[in-house]
């Protein structure tokens, strides 16, 4: 077999074949299944989408209400799960206690049976149904509150907002933060969802893939990059900084957070989608000084990079969003694993499907034939 030419980051380089999704990033689209991001954005839930991704169709009404009902099911965690994120450092970041907290599941659910239809389900509703449960149980847990249970009256996105925010949350921002998980669900094969892969191919347990995943997407080049932006629109200041604040990270050759993507080489769909949701919970519930800050950057790196093909990517507006729903800064990037885990499970699924352990290859730079020298002579 021929080596190839090495590609740093596997740029180009088909690691897998799959039907899960489709990114065609000259022209800024993106399916699911063959259904482009708007219409699932307008017409579908997060729910029925996840279902799309994980089983490649969309439900009937009786399939979508009996995995509603599932996942209704499931969403308590275990009182040793929670007992153990109180033992967590409230100072630590909640991307950790979730990877913690689903490795952990491993512990209660290790039977494995991978060639079983129904472990797959069973192991893909626990994800979905419990990994919202942890994330808003380590934000109350750490602000000294017992963590509140879900509440099977209200559906999935409106029970995170009520579990974070110990309050029912308008439909409005309801409905926006089901959209945003719709949104953030699934990318093809993104850094994230490559780990979850890999890790997948050695065929060990749904909660170290997605505990693998977890750990990935927190890099502030990946799903950590939401929280950054925030950080960097504060930094920023006013619309008058925003230029100068530009100019001297180009100068130091930083990276303008929220922008640039592998794929997309012009706006990312999702960043439009993002916007939009943006400026409907502004209406209602007042502007964000930042969002003038936020448009203004865009403007100034469309002039000085555009042509490169450096825009927004999904990654640019979520913040804005997230903080209007009421979500604390270092939440943006597990409420984004949150959604993502449908994405991961798709993978997982599809990858156990027709599984071959991954094993590249590499290109070694070292030497041969080396001398062991002796401590005392080093
Ligand atoms: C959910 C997500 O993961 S979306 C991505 C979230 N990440 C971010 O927003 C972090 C900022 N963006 C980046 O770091 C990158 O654009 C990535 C990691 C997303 C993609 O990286 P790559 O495809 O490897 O692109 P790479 O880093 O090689 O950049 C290519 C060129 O564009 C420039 N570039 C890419 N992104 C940016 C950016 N955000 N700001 C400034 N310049 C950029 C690079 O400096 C490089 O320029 P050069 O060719 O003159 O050296
Ligand atoms: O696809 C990528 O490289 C990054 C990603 O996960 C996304 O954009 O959602």
């Amino acid at each position: 077999m021929s080596i190839c030419e090495y590609r740093p980051g596997l740029e180009n380089i088909p690691a897998t074949q799959s039907s899960i999704s489709y990114v065609d990033g000259q022209r800024g689209v993106l399916e699911y299944r063959g259904i482009r991001i708007e219409e699932l954005a307008e017409k579908s839930t997060f729910l029925e989408t996840a279902y799309l991704l994980i089983w490649g169709e969309l439900p009937t009404k009786a399939e979508l209400d009996a995995f509603k009902e599932e996942i209704q099911y499931h969403r308590r965690v275990k009182f040793r799960v929670r007992d153990m994120m109180k033992c967590f450092p409230e100072s630590g970041h909640p991307m950790d206690a979730l990877q913690a907290s689903a490795a952990a599941l491993g512990l209660f659910y290790s039977r494995r049976d991978l060639h079983n239809p129904a472990y797959i389900r069973a192991a893909a509703v626990r994800l979905l149904a419990k990994i919202p449960t942890m994330v808003a149980a380590f934000e109350l847990i750490r602000k000294g509150n017992d963590p509140v249970q879900p509440r099977d009256d209200l559906d999935y996105a409106a029970n995170f907002l009520y579990m974070l925010n110990e309050q029912e949350p308008d439909p409005l921002a309801a409905r926006v933060f089901d959209v945003c998980l719709t949104l953030h669900a699934e990318h093809t094969i993104n850094a994230s969802t490559f780990s979850a892969m890999v890790t997948a191919s050695t065929l060990t347990d749904p909660y170290a893939v997605i505990a693998s995943a977890v750990g990935t997407l927190a890099g502030p080049l990946h799903g950590g990059a939401n929280e950054e932006v925030v950080s960097m629109l504060e930094g920023i200041g006013s619309v008058a900084n925003v230029r100068p604040y530009l100019d001297g990270l180009l100068e130091r050759k930083a990276k303008i957070m929220g922008f640039g993507h592998r794929v997309y080489k012009v706006k990312d769909p999702r960043a439009t989608i993002l916007q939009s949701l943006a400026e409907q919970l502004f209406e209602k519930f007042g502007r964000d000084k930042y969002y003038d800050i936020a448009i203004e950057l865009e403007r100034a790196v469309e002039e000085k990079l555009g042509s490169k093909g450096i825009y927004p990517n999904v990654d640019f507006y979520s913040g804005l969003v997230y903080s209007k729903l009421g979500i604390p800064t270092d939440l943006f990037t597990p409420v984004f694993a949150i959604s993502r885990v449908a994405g991961w499970l798709a993978h997982w699924k599809e990858q156990l499907a027709e599984n071959r352990i991954f094993r590249p290859t590499q290109i070694y730079t070292g030497t041969h034939e080396a001398p062991y020298i002796p401590i005392e002579k080093r």
